[in-house]
């Protein structure tokens, strides 16, 4: 039976772990806050009280955590990953961060002993419950062997990318654009309704044409039904904004509409929307 340790049971992990389990693979979690490991105990899933015990525990382990801060915090907090790494044991996170972090998180797992892969993903709620995730690798090629197994239960596409980084990189440059999208495509939704025009006869318009997408046409009628519950929460489309502005400042790429695309994501955080899905945006929009 495969083994595997799982941290972070948030939206995106409590789907990507229960698949690991759904496939019969022995699966240790975490989660700070208990409660959310409570379904997948109940599943069979092994509960740990630390990040520590997991990856002490498991040859690999994967981590999907909200940010920077709270990967960094999972890594070299107290009881956190560092102090039970070691021995080979491979560590994989498919948070979204800044290359900067994945690189000193590579860095620090290595010194211990441990072996270190980044894993970011595209694809959001329903795709990680349907095992269709896009995994964007980097990192130690033996690990991602040693993970492979496990990235094809939450998969439908996995590709490695290079050195540790790199797969932060992709992921930052895709949801940047994903990001500016939502945002130009609230704004037509906003302008034609207050212009007088029928959201239904916009999306149809805009289904038909060269622009349609599967985004625009899974939450046009979320966003005409006013339905924001959250498959991809705002404040983290935010943050990948920030994060992608902060990349176009260090490689010296400006990013004129992403920048204000980030503008009015932070905009929508300030208003108390980040818990909401990021097509909430729309709510900014239209006042
Ligand atoms: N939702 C989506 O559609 C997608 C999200 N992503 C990315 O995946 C990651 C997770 O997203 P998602 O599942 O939606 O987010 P959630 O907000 O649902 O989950 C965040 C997870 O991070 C944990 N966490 C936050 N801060 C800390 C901390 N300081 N220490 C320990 N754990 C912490 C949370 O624990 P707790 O339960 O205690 O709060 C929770 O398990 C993010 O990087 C996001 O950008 C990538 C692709 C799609
Ligand atoms: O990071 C989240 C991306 C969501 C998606 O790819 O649909």
């Amino acid at each position: 039976m495969q083994k595997f340790g799982f941290i972070g049971l948030g939206i995106m992990g409590s789907a990507m772990a229960k698949n690991l389990v759904k496939a019969g693979c022995s699966v240790t979690i975490w989660n700070r806050s208990p409660e959310k490991a409570e379904e997948l105990a109940a599943l069979g899933a092994e509960r740990a009280a630390t990040p520590c015990e997991v990856v002490e525990s498991c040859p690999v382990t994967f981590a999907m955590l909200a940010d920077p801060a709270a990967a960094e915090e999972v890594c070299f907090g107290k009881h956190g990953v560092l102090e039970g790494i070691g021995e080979g044991r491979g560590y994989v996170d498919m948070s979204t961060v800044d290359p900067a972090t994945s690189q000193r998180i590579g860095v620090a797992v290595v010194a211990k002993g441990g072996r270190f892969l980044e894993a970011p993903v595209s694809g959001s709620k329903k795709p990680a419950e349907d095992g269709t995730l896009i995994i964007l690798a980097a990192g130690d090629r033996n690990l991602y062997d040693e993970a492979m197994p496990g990235f094809e239960k939450m998969g439908k596409k996995i590709i490695h990318l290079g050195d540790v980084g790199k797969g932060a990189e992709m992921k930052l440059v895709v949801n940047m654009v994903m990001g500016g999208m939502m945002a130009c495509f609230c704004e037509g939704l906003a302008l034609g309704e207050k212009a007088g025009l029928a959201t239904d006869a916009i999306l149809d318009v805009i289904g038909a044409g060269a622009m349609a997408n599967p985004m625009f046409a899974l939450k046009g009628g979320l966003i005409r039904d006013r339905n924001f519950a959250p498959a991809f929460p705002l404040k983290h489309m935010q943050k990948d904004l920030r994060l992608a502005v902060a990349l176009g400042d260090r490689v010296g790429q400006p990013l004129v509409a992403s920048a204000a695309a980030n503008e009015l994501f932070k905009g929508a955080r300030a208003a108390g929307f980040g818990d909401e899905d990021f097509s909430a945006i729309f709510k900014t929009i239209e006042r």
